[in-house]
């Protein structure tokens, strides 16, 4: 019998982009150590990391053998296929894979899309950039609100396309990686994360909160979430 390897996951106390990789180990029942650093840890733990980033994954085999990962979309990915008894989340069959892969692809469209607004508002705290220059938080807010106004509608066009053809999942009707990714990066919108970002951003793309309720509602998601 393999034994499962331990596996501690450390990022910051909040979802981003550590979430898709949390709620791969939360989908496959896969135990795992959550750890969650604060911004003066992490000035210290920064230079001892292999690219400077989070989040970090740690892996101790049976064997006693200890490896450290990094990028959150590899963990993810090898999390699905190595520990999902039902082999659904990240099927090895190049035609699903195909179809996981393209659906991953637009989400990385939208994060594109959606980070310089982001970190133009957040980089003096990631990285300690000295910003206070005129006009800033006015750029920052019509960064913001013109994503809302114009990318936002448009990636929510073309998820609410995928889930109309398959009535259930971005990919079918299970939920696969790709549900995940995106799930993690849509709960964003809606919590009032982020200045001039309301919590109700993605009340007008009904076809996409259903899914999200579709997805909250599945045990593992409703019981990590405490839903
Ligand atoms: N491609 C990487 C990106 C990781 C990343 O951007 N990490 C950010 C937080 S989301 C970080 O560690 N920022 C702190 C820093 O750069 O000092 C991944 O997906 O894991």
């Amino acid at each position: 019998m393999s034994l499962k390897p331990k596996i501690s996951l450390t990022y910051f106390n909040i979802e981003a982009a550590a979430e898709k990789v949390r709620l791969a180990l939360v989908m496959t029942n896969t135990e795992f150590e959550d750890k969650r650093i604060n911004f003066e840890e992490w000035g210290a733990m920064k230079p001892t990391t292999p690219y400077g980033q989070l989040p970090l994954m740690t892996v101790t085999n049976a064997d006693g053998s200890v490896k450290t990962f990094a990028q959150s979309v590899a963990m993810m990915r090898w999390v699905a296929r190595k520990f999902d008894s039902t082999n659904s989340l990240y099927p090895a069959d190049a035609d699903t894979m195909l179809e996981i892969e393209e659906v991953l692809g637009l989400s990385d469209d939208m994060t594109k899309a959606w980070q310089p607004a982001l970190y133009l508002g957040m980089r003096h705290m990631i990285y300690g950039y000295p910003e206070e220059w005129p006009e800033k938080e006015a750029t920052v807010k019509r960064m913001r609100e013109a994503f809302l106004k114009e990318a936002l509608p448009k990636f929510m066009g073309f998820f609410t396309q995928k889930l109309e053809a398959t009535g259930a999942f971005f990919c079918g009707d299970k939920p696969t990686i790709a549900d995940l990714q995106i799930l993690a990066q849509l709960r964003y919108f809606t919590k009032g994360a982020a200045d001039h970002v309301p919590a109700d951003s993605l009340t007008p793309y009904p076809v996409v909160t259903a899914w999200m309720d579709r997805m909250h509602a599945i045990p593992q998601i409703k019981a990590w979430y405490k839903l």
